[in-house]
């Protein structure tokens, strides 16, 4: 008797699900986001807030294509996310920037009539993890929230698009959401790697760690999605053809017209405005102190130990040896390790081992993050790349206001990036950047100069040459 009962339970319960699972496909299949159809865009979809984008004439201005361009992080703080909107925009292709909007977007982006900025919602404070332990717990919580999001943004808040390019990392879950609704859109994806996902994620769970190895697999498996890759050097293009057989094509960094270097009056002028360089404006004119930045994400993958243990060496040399100039150095940025490294930095003052030596952190405006780059004397990277092929966007960003670099450099890329003794200098240790500054401020001043010529000279190629050349062929906008 009890046999023919469970039977019936058991079909009961298969009928429920699939009609479950049919209610669900249908909702889905009413509901499911609109699909790409070139001849509808062939007639030029209205701009932003639904204004029909005019050319400066007042002619209405035919869209050349329409692209999904999309970060999951902080807008603002992702510049080649930026350029590349605003590149698609000056050929004429239509814009939705999609990431979190946590500081202020490029000035041009922001008055570009091509241009949407579409908001991803926040994770909520309660997601975000504090530990590796509460890491574990609270990751697949944060990605579910991510994932709705994105779906919602990318799938609904947004035209259906002919392109979707998708900044990589983060790659969960910005590739697996990115390729469902490529597929379901009709759009093509083109990824755009700046880094890989599970070499950052190795940082924090070391690379033996299974969810590591899941990761490299997910990101290897979701990226044979896409139609184009993009990589941010050559040698990261030869990895990805060696281990997943991709063949993607490097478009350098390369500094936009933002970064110059500013002539004698115009740098008093910025520095006597510069809250934190008011005072000193005059003793940096005239040489008796040396402006040092470094700029920052303020992530785990950036030691300012380095520069800190450093800075400590040349304050004890700069008292015995009359020559040396004081230093004041400014780290630019936001980011999760910013309050640990100001209280190293207060704890090394109270100890007076930065005597003759200032360091200041600051978040900056665009426009004055490039002045104080190109008012500075020498540039510091800290960069030191998970991968060992991927490179650090701050240095493309002071050879672009004409300041020579001094580099964290034991990984593979950096020979792509910086010329030994021509533009910048490589270190590995905190003594030897120690030494380099007591060197370039002290007897070698004109190595120092010959750097700067160096690293002006690297100015030239523009990040317009660079796209134009690899990205604004493969999307049709540049014959
Ligand atoms: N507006 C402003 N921007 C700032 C400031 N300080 C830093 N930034 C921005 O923050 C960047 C440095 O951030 P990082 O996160 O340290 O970037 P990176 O290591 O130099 O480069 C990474 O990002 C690139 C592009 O997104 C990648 O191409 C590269 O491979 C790497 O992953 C700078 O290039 C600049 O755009 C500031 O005060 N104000």
């Amino acid at each position: 008797m009890l046999a023919p009962l469970s039977n019936l339970y058991l079909g009961s319960a298969i009928i429920s699900f699939l009609a479950a699972l049919s209610t669900a496909l249908t909702v889905f299949l009413i509901t499911a986001p609109t699909q790409y159809d070139p001849y509808a865009e062939a007639d030029a979809p209205p701009g932003k807030d639904g204004e029909e984008p005019r050319s400066a004439d007042g002619k209405r201005r035919k869209v050349k294509t329409s692209v999904q361009v999309v970060v999951l992080g902080d807008i603002g703080r992702s510049p080649r996310v930026q350029y590349h909107a605003l590149s698609i925009a000056k050929h004429g292709g239509k814009v939705d920037l999609i990431g979190y909007k946590e500081s202020d977007v490029h000035p041009d982006i922001a008055s570009n009539p091509l241009i949407s900025v579409v908001p991803l919602a926040p994770v909520p404070e309660g997601l975000r993890a504090k530990s590796a332990f509460t890491f574990l717990f609270l990751a697949p919580l944060k990605v579910l929230w991510q994932i709705w999001t994105l779906y919602y943004a990318l799938g609904y808040r947004t035209r259906p698009a002919r392109w979707m390019l998708v900044q990589n990392p983060p790659a969960v879950p910005t590739l697996a959401v990115a390729a469902f609704l490529c597929f379901f859109r009709n759009t093509s994806l083109i990824i755009d790697w700046h880094n890989f996902g599970y070499s950052i994620l190795a940082l924090r769970l070391g690379a033996v760690h299974p969810l590591v190895k899941i990761s490299q697999l997910y990101e290897a498996l979701l990226s044979r999605f896409a139609a184009y890759h993009f990589t941010v050097t050559n040698a990261m293009a030869k990895v990805l053809e060696e281990k997943h057989g991709i063949t993607a094509l490097p478009l350098h960094d390369r500094p936009t017209k933002d970064f110059q270097p500013l002539e004698s009056e115009e740098r008093f002028e910025f520095l006597s405005r510069l809250p934190e360089t008011a005072q000193y404006a005059k003793d940096i004119e005239q040489g008796k102190w040396k402006l040092i930045v470094s700029s920052t994400s303020w992530t785990p993958d950036e030691d300012f130990s380095m520069l800190l243990d450093a800075l400590v060496g040349y304050s004890a040399t700069a008292v015995t040896k009359a020559n040396l100039p004081k230093l004041i150095t400014i780290i630019t940025g936001k980011g999760p390790q910013k309050e640990y490294y100001l209280s190293k930095i207060k704890a090394l003052n109270q100890e007076k081992k930065l005597l003759n030596v200032i360091v200041l952190t600051a978040w900056l405006s665009t426009e004055d993050y490039a002045k104080l780059l190109g008012s500075a004397d020498l540039g510091i990277s800290l960069h030191t790349s998970s991968s060992g092929v991927d490179l650090p966007m701050k240095v493309v960003d002071m050879f672009g206001a004409g300041l020579p670099v001094l580099g964290w450099s034991k990984y593979e890329a950096w020979p792509e990036l910086v010329t030994e003794g021509v533009n910048g200098m490589g270190f590995g240790s905190a003594e030897e950047l120690g030494g380099l500054l007591v060197k370039l401020f002290g007897e070698d001043r004109q190595n120092l100069q010959n750097l700067r010529d160096g690293a002006l000279d690297e100015s030239k190629r523009g990040w317009d040459d660079e796209w134009d050349a690899v990205a604004g062929k493969k999307l049709r906008l540049v014959a």
